[in-house]
């Protein structure tokens, strides 16, 4: 089966987008896989998949696979490239638009300046929320947040994480510096801890000032990516809750900057979507090389 395809970036988070209201797409684990995979396939952090919605009062539904082939609840540098893509491809000139995702609705839209915002939906801030497990562990109060210690194995040693749920669970830790601080150690350890029964991103963010911070994301299901919309909400949010920060803040990633602004309800980001190429793909031979 041929499948067309778009492939697109928000600030160097990379994504394979497929249209599945004029085409028959059955995205399924093995597929997103193959799809994502650098070397056999196309090659994305995660898999957008653009449906006809379920929901009375959405224009679309928007689906995302991580590169691991696991289906999440959302993904916001993917959501600015879902609009663009809709409005690229004629299949709406609604905007801003309406996409329903897992936990309800978030409005998107495309500004003249090719700029794209996105109200990114709920935010939530207990365990349960992130099906995380805290029996048992030492707790920080911090201004309005909790901070939890995270025993990691020996080599990647302990970290103090804020957890904020963007729909999708985030662990944030703050560093001193993003560069020489050890995410590839302590990146794994956290996305795959065992108190996170459905693993978790995990965020590592500089406060440079009270606007601005610099981050790094090591991704559930995707490992470090050079951005992460909802990590870069996650982030800003616990750092407003901990009274490091003041909305707006910029958001410095490895792949661009983002602003994020929260009043403590709407939580709103905004930043740049990129199309880099169309293509076509026999997903079943794709499939059966791997
Ligand atoms: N890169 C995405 C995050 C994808 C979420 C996925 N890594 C997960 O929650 O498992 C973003 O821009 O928000």
């Amino acid at each position: 089966m041929i499948w067309n395809f778009t492939k697109m970036h928000g600030a160097g988070n990379d994504f394979v987008v497929l249209d599945g209201v004029r085409q028959s797409i059955e995205l399924t684990p093995v597929r997103a896989r193959a799809l994502a995979d650098r070397h056999f396939g196309v090659g994305a952090d995660q898999i957008l998949l653009v449906e006809n919605p379920l929901h009375p009062d959405a224009d679309f539904r928007y689906r995302i696979f991580n590169a691991d082939g696991g289906e999440v609840e959302h993904c916001g540098n993917g959501a600015r490239c879902f609009v663009r893509f809709v409005h690229e491809q004629g299949l709406s000139r609604r905007n801003p638009l309406r996409a329903e995702i897992s936990t309800g609705l978030i409005v998107l839209h495309e500004a003249d300046d090719g700029q794209v915002s996105a109200d990114m939906g709920r935010t939530a801030f207990t365990p349960p929320d992130l099906a995380f497990d805290p029996a048992g562990l030492d707790t920080r109060g911090c201004s309005e947040d909790t901070l939890y210690r995270l025993d990691l194995p020996p080599e990647a040693g302990e970290v103090w994480c804020s957890l904020v749920a963007i729909s999708n669970p985030h662990a944030v830790v703050q560093v001193d510096d993003v560069d020489t601080h050890p995410v590839a150690r302590q990146g794994p350890a956290i996305e795959s801890h065992p108190r996170f029964a459905q693993r978790v991103n995990a965020g590592f963010m500089q406060v440079i000032d009270r606007r601005h911070i610099r981050l790094r994301v090591y991704e559930r299901g995707a490992g470090e990516t050079l951005a992460c919309g909802t990590g870069a909400c996650a982030a800003a949010v616990a750092g407003i809750r901990r009274g490091l920060l003041d909305s707006p803040v910029r958001v410095d990633t490895r792949g661009g900057a983002l602003q994020i602004d929260w009043d403590g309800q709407v939580l709103r980001m905004q930043g740049p979507a990129t199309t880099v190429f169309h293509g076509q793909i026999d997903i079943d031979a794709l499939t059966a090389t791997l």
